[in-house]
């Protein structure tokens, strides 16, 4: 157990101990954005708190929502007892599932975090903001006479709240109403006549729509409002409301008139939150194949916590898999989470789960607006079955029965947060989070981590490997030829398509089949160069080069940042020495695209990177009309390599391999394998076979050695080697210091002081400390960045996690520390 760098919360689940009877105080978390810490206050004596109940508190003359952290039986000696203020309510009770206080603050620990942190990461923006109090009678349980039995201010609670026909108001209503409403709220609320419960909220604008629906007829109407109700019987018997009014070419007046008389009731609805799904087709379990069979029943025996691996090769069916394991959970009252690493790049998953499941499934991710994230967040504390398909903050997601987690690519780095403390891999904390809530955890891909690979290879009874290692139908996996780009360049090929892969764009349309062609860069070229003096043009705010963009025939031609963004045009001349002759040098997506246009006009291509699908919903679109035949050709980068169904590709083409196997840090090749191996895995999934050509200038590389063979295990076990003896992950453990600051000196030094430190702190033996030295990309957005690398064995790794805590106090105002634990990415 990790030894708590914060006084423990409180657990809410520890029975032996009572916590109010020594706690005179509470630790709260206020929703108030420009507070950092935790707030203290009173306890009611007559109140009982427990860490995450949700409080109302009394803050700068305002009563506002906060969310109960940390019981304290003492005051902390700089807080005087006469300052503090008390608890106001309880507005919910144990809001959040039982073990959910320890997963943040386990995540706290492991990742040199401070709680606070964690829980912001964890909960959406606004939880408790939005959040009223409302208060309502029991009439059931109270009385006759019951306002004789009470005190004055109670009793004037009560007939307020019984002069009103559904017998409620908001907690502020009555507070504002009546001195001293509270003390009457909390008597009623002890002898049980009213409760109180959190209004729901309103669900952000755009979703929340009027419609209208037919509920009746009535002898005496207008031919005008005849005319609208029939247009509703015609229309199914619901519309809603504008959509009503166009088609009529009527006023709102008209349908309130038809509401009083009866016929029709207006009522606020939610409009589905993916408007942009189409209509879904009920879609059935498939009959499975063995291996598939093998799994879900090995899964569906399983009692409690699991980790398994379902290794199951690409076109494998392992959704269909995940499918059916999360049906009977379901059915028995469970929820299910189904992490995923893009949901952008996913609609077909989301697709397919909603055929199957429903409205059970919410869909949670990032990219939500505040408000529907708050609205999902309120759906799952229902606790109603559901499955939550998200990306990787979803694995806060507050599900009471949580029946499984899922994580589909395991493998994909973007599970990992690297940006913001605290820097989570969504594996690890589903590790944690399934073994506190005892239920299994399956992580599925077709190239497998080689961290979760070698966990496999130490049995234990709470490991589980699981194999599909065909396709479905015993489809063929696509055979891979290498083509070596050197010897095209001998024979003459300047093109940026090699011979074998000219002849299979020729024939990709003579068949009518579709293919993809995999760049790992975006924009048009790398970097812009001065064929005079070899200037490179770089960006002003950090140490790239600018790439070029140059989408169309006609179109400005730009440089871009891809760090920070920056955009400029492309000079003229040569910003050093004035020469007109700059030359655009490395291969993105626009340039691919452009040479396609011209060499092959007849074949249509769509781009598919980043920049062309920023806007909300251009993945669905851009897929609908590959899949649609309108187009030959997908052209993109990493977006590609996830989760593509399209039965009719049979062409897969990775124009340049070099960009993605020659990179510096340990987890290169591994990256390279996974990205390249799914890619491939694109090719041949329909009845067609497939082919994947990859052009290289490094054919010998192990790694394409190995996807030739497709053969993952010879090279995850060559891999390991490696890692062993370098002491890299999985067999070492490492951290990685990142500072940063706008003072080049200020961070050097303040880098070099926290390598001494650490030296201090861990001891000979314990860990190797790499550095400091300026981060690969020294500069970005005008910040200065200097790392240190702590690599040391796995065993010794959790004490040292919270001496790094301290690390923070010592650097100065200017120099910012980002503690980055078990690092997927080294820049
Ligand atoms: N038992 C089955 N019978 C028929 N078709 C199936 C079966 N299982 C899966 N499929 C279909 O096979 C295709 C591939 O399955 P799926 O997408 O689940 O594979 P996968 O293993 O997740 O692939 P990848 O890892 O490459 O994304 C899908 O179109 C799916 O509907
Ligand atoms: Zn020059
Ligand atoms: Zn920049």
């Amino acid at each position: 157990m990790l030894k708590s760098p914060v006084s423990p919360i409180v657990s809410a689940n520890k029975a032996s101990y009572n916590p109010h009877l020594t706690s005179k105080w509470v630790e709260v978390l206020v929703d108030c954005p420009d507070i950092e810490g935790l707030l203290t206050y009173r306890l009611p004596s007559d109140v009982s708190v427990q860490p995450g109940d949700v409080l109302n508190v009394p803050l700068r003359n305002q009563i506002v929502g906060g969310i109960a952290i940390r019981l304290r039986s003492s005051l902390p000696p700089d807080l005087s007892e006469d300052k503090i203020k008390e608890v106001e309510t309880v507005v919910s009770e144990s809001l959040f599932p039982s073990h959910y206080w320890e997963l943040l603050e386990q995540i706290a620990q492991y990742y040199c975090t401070p709680l606070l942190s964690v829980i912001r990461t964890a909960l959406p923006p606004g939880l408790l903001g939005k959040s009223q109090l409302r208060i309502r009678l029991k009439p059931e349980a109270i009385p006759t006479g019951a306002e004789t039995f009470c005190s004055p201010v109670a009793a004037s609670v009560l007939r307020r709240l019984q002069s009103q026909k559904i017998g409620e108001y908001s907690a502020i209503y009555l507070r504002n109403k009546i001195k001293g409403a509270q003390r009457g709220i909390n008597e009623l609320m002890r002898r049980g006549w009213v409760e109180s419960y959190l209004q729901q909220p309103q669900p952000s604008r755009p979703k929340q729509q009027k419609a209208v629906l037919l509920v009746g007829d009535s002898p005496d109407l207008t031919s005008r409002q005849r005319e609208v109700l029939e247009m509703l019987r015609r229309r199914g018997g619901e519309l809603w409301l504008t959509e009503l009014l166009q088609a009529c070419s009527t006023t709102s007046s008209t349908v309130s008139a038809l509401e009083k008389k009866g016929c029709v009731v207006i009522q606020a609805q939610e409009r589905l939150r993916f408007a942009e799904t189409p209509t879904q087709e009920v879609d059935r379990a498939k009959v499975l194949n063995n291996a598939q069979q093998n799994a879900l029943d090995t899964i569906l025996g399983i009692t409690g916590y699991s980790e398994v691996l379902l290794h199951g090769v690409t076109g494998s069916g392992k959704t269909e898999v995940y499918l059916q394991a999360i049906a009977p959970r379901l059915n028995s009252g469970e929820s299910v989470l189904l992490l995923v690493p893009e949901i952008g790049l996913t609609p077909q998953l989301c697709d397919r789960a909603r055929a199957r499941f429903g409205t059970q499934v919410c869909i949670y991710h990032s990219g939500l607006s505040t408000g529907e994230r708050y609205d999902t967040w309120r759906q799952m504390l229902t606790g109603e079955p559901q499955v939550v398909i998200g990306t990787r903050s979803a694995i806060f997601a507050p599900l009471p029965q949580l029946g499984m987690i899922i994580l589909d690519e395991e493998h994909d780095s973007s599970f990992k947060q690297n940006q913001r403390l605290p820097t989570y891999h969504a594996r690890t904390v589903a590790k944690w989070r399934s073994k506190l809530e005892n239920c299994p955890l399956i992580l599925g891909s077709a190239t497998p981590s080689l961290e979760s690979w070698e966990t496999q290879t130490r049995p234990s009874p709470q490991k589980i490997y699981l194999s599909l290692p065909e396709r479905v139908y015993s489809r063929p996996l696509p055979p891979v030829s290498i083509v070596d780009m050197r010897k095209e360049l001998q024979q003459g090929n300047r093109s940026i398509f090699s011979q074998p892969l000219q002849t299979a764009l020729q024939q990709l349309k003579a068949t009518r089949k579709q293919g993809i062609l995999f760049i790992p860069r975006r924009g048009h070229s790398t970097f812009v160069s001065c064929r005079s003096c070899g200037y490179v043009i770089e960006c002003p705010h950090c140490d790239v080069s600018l790439s070029y963009h140059y989408t169309h025939e006609g179109a400005t031609q730009t440089l871009r940042c891809h760090y920070c963004n920056h955009t400029q045009m492309q000079p003229p001349q040569c910003p050093a020495c004035g020469s007109p002759y700059l030359k655009h040098f490395g291969t993105g997506t626009q340039r691919v695209k452009q040479a396609l246009d011209q060499e092959f006009p007849e074949l249509r291509a769509l781009r598919f990177d980043s920049d062309t699908t920023r806007t909300k919903g251009a993945h669905r679109s851009l897929l609908n009309q590959f899949t649609n035949y309108e187009a030959d050709l997908l052209v993109g980068t990493q977006m590609l390599t996830k989760g593509l169904d399209i039965a009719e590709v049979t062409l897969v083409a990775v124009v340049s391999a070099d960009g993605v196997l020659h990179r510096s840090d340990y987890m290169a090749a591994e990256r390279a394998y996974s990205t390249l191996a799914q890619v491939a895995g694109r090719a041949g999934r329909g009845d067609d076979p497939g082919v994947v050509i990859i052009q290289t200038y490094s054919p010998e590389h192990p790694v394409i050695e190995a996807l030739r063979t497709h053969d993952y295990q010879r090279f995850a076990q060559a891999e390991l080697e490696n890692r062993q003896a370098y002491h890299y992950p999985p067999y070492g453990k490492l951290i990685l210091l990142n500072l940063s600051g706008l003072d080049a000196l200020e961070v050097q030094q303040t880098a070099t002081m926290l390598a001494d430190v650490c030296r201090e702190m861990t001891g000979e033996n314990q860990a190797e400390i790499l550095g400091p030295a300026p981060a690969s990309i020294m500069r970005i957005a005008r910040r200065y960045r200097w790392q240190i690398l702590l690599k040391y064995p796995p065993s010794v790794g959790e004490n040292i996690l919270t001496e790094l805590m301290e690390l923070y106090a010592l650097c100065p105002k200017g120099v910012s520390l980002k503690i980055d634990v078990d690092p997927l990415d080294m820049g």
